[in-house]
């Protein structure tokens, strides 16, 4: 394009367009649209020869599932446990949220070998989402066949009460519809194909054995099913906004997770999702409540035993269910 000539019709300086490319950022060497695939074998071949486990399956510890405290947490429930702290692992990211534990933990849930992230990465902390996400391309690269991401909600929909868990059949990716997606940016084949599928995210039959499981378990009172969708955070919702998205068929609001399905269904990883609802949405004006990030830690403590039995038990009959599986 021509630049536009320097004097506007009135005689004053207008504003000249300059022609100019804009660098790729470079963080460490590393373009900004992501690490390729190269850099993320390097940290696989680094944590695998860093442990013993092999595993398959990979748990995403959410905010209301330990990745704050210990004591009584999924993570810490793992047993022969190989833990390895973000800082330690190659091209990794660090967490940033106060509190978080921000680590690895290799090891075995009800005898299935399994790794978990106690911590994740959120977007309000200032990462782009490929980089939200590239923890679990490096499960892929190191083995890990299903993902399981929980998450702490608020509960959109008026039938669900606090403490209540989802499972997610779908998700809404409301950040997608700006453009931001992790996907963005050239694609790797050899991670997955430029053009993935969305409409079968949510794997069929991890959700029936998740309905079973919870009547074995006598909690199938509290566990529901239904639509997650992910802000960008870190404030919480206005109430048009929940209004809007309730319109639309949202029934739990979080920060986290849809990215991370997005990335592993482009991978072909199976995923299961998993919300504790840890906050009822505010809808309506004359409602005094204000959501705060202690109830939802509050709640994720007074539902660990119930998530930690749970999803101990989910990744055992995933497991099994796998292998009968042609
Ligand atoms: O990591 P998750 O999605 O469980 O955490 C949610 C979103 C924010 O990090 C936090 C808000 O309290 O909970
Ligand atoms: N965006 C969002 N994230 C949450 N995480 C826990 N509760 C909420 C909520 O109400 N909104």
């Amino acid at each position: 394009m021509a630049p536009v000539n320097a004097t506007d019709v009135n005689g004053s300086k207008a504003y000249v367009p300059v022609k100019k490319t804009l660098p790729e950022v470079e963080e460490n060497g590393k373009s900004s649209k992501g690490y390729s695939y190269e850099t993320l074998v390097e940290t696989a071949n680094f944590l695998l020869s860093r442990t013993s486990v092999r595993p398959r399956i990979g748990v995403i510890c959410g905010s209301g599932m330990g990745s704050y405290w210990k004591e009584g947490s999924l993570a810490e429930n793992i047993t022969d446990p190989e833990c390895i702290p973000y800082e330690e692992i190659p091209n990794f990211p660090v967490s940033t949220v106060e509190g978080h534990h921000g680590r690895l933990v290799f090891g075995k849930l009800e005898g299935v070998p399994v790794v978990a992230m106690q911590g994740r990465f959120h977007y309000y902390e200032g990462y782009p989402l490929w980089k939200c996400c590239l923890p679990v391309r490096v499960m892929k690269l190191i083995g890990v066949q299903t993902l399981i991401a929980t998450n702490a909600a608020g509960g959109l929909n008026p039938n669900y009460k606090v403490g209540d868990l989802m499972i997610v059949r779908d998700h809404i990716n409301m950040m997608g519809f700006a453009g931001n997606n992790p996907l963005h940016g050239p694609n790797d084949e050899r991670f997955g194909p430029r053009f993935p599928p969305m409409n079968k995210a949510y794997n069929l039959e991890y959700r029936k054995i998740a309905k079973e499981v919870a009547k074995e378990q006598g909690i199938d009172n509290i566990v529901r099913e239904g639509v997650y969708t992910c802000l960008g955070g870190p404030n919480f919702e206005t109430v048009a906004e929940l209004n809007m998205l309730k319109m639309v068929g949202v029934d739990a609001v979080g920060m986290s997770t849809v990215h991370e399905v997005i990335i592993a269904r482009h991978c072909d990883m199976k995923v299961f999702g998993l919300s504790l609802i840890t906050n009822e949405c505010v809808t309506s004006y004359d409602h005094d409540s204000e959501a705060n990030h202690e109830e939802v830690l509050d709640v994720g403590r007074m539902r660990q035993d119930t998530l930690r039995q749970y999803v101990s038990r989910l990744v055992q009959r995933f497991a099994s269910s796998d292998d009968a599986s042609p």
